[in-house]
């Protein structure tokens, strides 16, 4: 029987053996600890050594992006391209979405929460194999596998942009980086349509992609013109940190076929005050400029954007400049030229001019505007009546 305190030679031995186990195991992981902690070391070492850099023009990154799908690099089956438009049932989103559909080898999701956009502009795809629709809000996470992202979501009139502000610079800030996280994690190229209201109201004439704004960080557009800005910071500090692929296009004014009718931006005013017989309303003090291009020519830029190897930002926009009082005589003269032309008051911060310098896009993607205003309009204003069910009377 064994006491308390026996002290037999081979229980001494067993002891014996057991310390010895016990000092062997915490050798063995303080010398893991060390291993892992130099291992840990080297890597954060590398990581700044690749977070400085070369910094090209656009602070552009040494790090390597992060690897697409094993399906893109398969060796025997050619996957499909997948692309996710964001705001694709929109108006610049759906003629986006039509012209990537043409091609077989797109397979196009779109997510959108249908605040300004409509599944009427996506009819014609909706059921489509290679084509699907998801009601998802962009400031929430989204888990999707694709190769490519158009980030469009986000109000563009500023009656709708300023009706939820709050939620106008969450869609901006948050749902851009939400689109960042999942082009980090799926190794995807991402598109962001800012704006030419990124240079507010320009005391440069014209603008081009040099120039910083000037911008109201308070004002009544800010949610909008700031929320595009981080949107853009953002964008680049995913390039330089994470090595994202990424490409800016800011956008001036686009008009064409599917605005909204009640959009409030100038041209669908006009032209469905035209068709309606009402006023047109310029708003003080009408001599303010904006450069009009029309959406077949815009969606072309952006493909070319995306194709390309520039991360931009690149001015995008029909470098014509015209006075809104002008806008509204070219209407008034191509739509119905009975129609009265009365003023109005303006909003607050309304930018007083803006015309893009196109000669990055042209250089670096062989892109520029073929269509003209006066050739826009008159099919802007068929799909109008057609959609008002007002004919042309001879
Ligand atoms: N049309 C222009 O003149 C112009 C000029 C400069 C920049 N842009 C930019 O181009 C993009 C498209 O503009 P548009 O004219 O087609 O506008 P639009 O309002 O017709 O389309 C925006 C789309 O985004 C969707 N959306 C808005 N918030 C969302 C959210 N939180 N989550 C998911 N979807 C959301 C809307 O429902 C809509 O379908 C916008 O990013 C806009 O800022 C447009
Ligand atoms: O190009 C851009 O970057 C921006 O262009 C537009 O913004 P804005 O030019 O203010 O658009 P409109 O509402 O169409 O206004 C254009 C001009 O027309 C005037 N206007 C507007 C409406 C109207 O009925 N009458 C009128 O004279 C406004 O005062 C303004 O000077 C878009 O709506 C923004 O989303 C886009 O980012």
């Amino acid at each position: 029987m064994f006491g308390e305190n026996d002290a037999s030679p081979d229980s001494d031995l067993n002891l014996s053996r057991i310390g010895f186990a016990i000092a062997a195991r915490s050798l063995l992981h303080a010398y893991l600890s060390l291993v892992f902690a130099i291992g840990m070391l080297a890597i954060s070492d590398w990581n700044n050594m690749a977070a400085q850099g070369t910094g090209g023009a656009n602070g552009a990154t040494s790090r390597p992006p992060p690897n697409p799908s094993p399906l893109r690099t398969a060796k025997f089956f050619q996957a499909n391209m997948r692309i996710l438009v964001t705001g694709g049932a929109g108006f610049i989103g759906s003629h986006l979405v039509d012209r990537l559909m043409e091609n077989e080898k797109n397979e196009v999701v779109v997510v959108d929460n249908f605040f300004t956009g409509s599944k009427d502009n996506l009819k014609q795809w909706i059921g489509h194999p290679r084509f699907e629709l998801i009601r998802h809000d962009v400031t929430e996470p989204l888990l999707v596998e694709v190769d490519q992202i158009y980030h469009l979501a986000c109000p563009a009139s500023p009656i709708f942009y300023k009706y939820n502000p709050v939620k106008t610079i969450k869609t901006n800030v948050i749902g851009t980086l939400n689109m960042l996280g999942l082009a980090k994690r799926v190794g995807a190229r991402i598109l962001l349509t800012s704006t030419s209201e990124v240079y507010g109201d320009p005391l440069v004439h014209p603008q081009d992609e040099s120039y910083w704004g000037n911008v109201n960080p308070i004002g009544v557009r800010s949610c909008y013109d700031e929320g595009k800005r981080v949107a853009e910071t953002l964008m680049f500090d995913y390039h330089r940190q994470h090595g994202i692929e990424i490409r800016i296009a800011r956008i001036f004014n686009t008009y064409g076929p599917r605005m909204n009718i009640d959009d409030g931006r100038v041209v669908s005013n006009f032209i469905a005050q035209a068709i309606r017989n009402e006023p047109l309303t310029v708003q003080s003090p009408g001599t303010q400029t904006r450069s009009f291009c029309y959406v077949s020519d815009m969606v072309d830029g952006l493909i070319r954007l995306m194709e390309g190897n520039n991360t931009g930002p690149i001015n995008l926009g029909n470098p014509g400049e015209f006075t809104m009082l002008e806008l509204a005589e070219n209407v008034k003269e191509l739509i119905n030229p009975e129609v009265k032309i009365i003023h109005v008051e303006n909003t607050p911060d309304d930018p007083r001019q803006r015309k893009p310098v196109i000669t990055k896009a042209k250089e670096e993607l062989g892109w520029e505007p073929t269509i003209k205003l006066r050739d826009g309009l008159p099919r802007m204003e068929e799909d109008f009546r057609k959609r008002l069910g007002i004919p042309r009377t001879a």
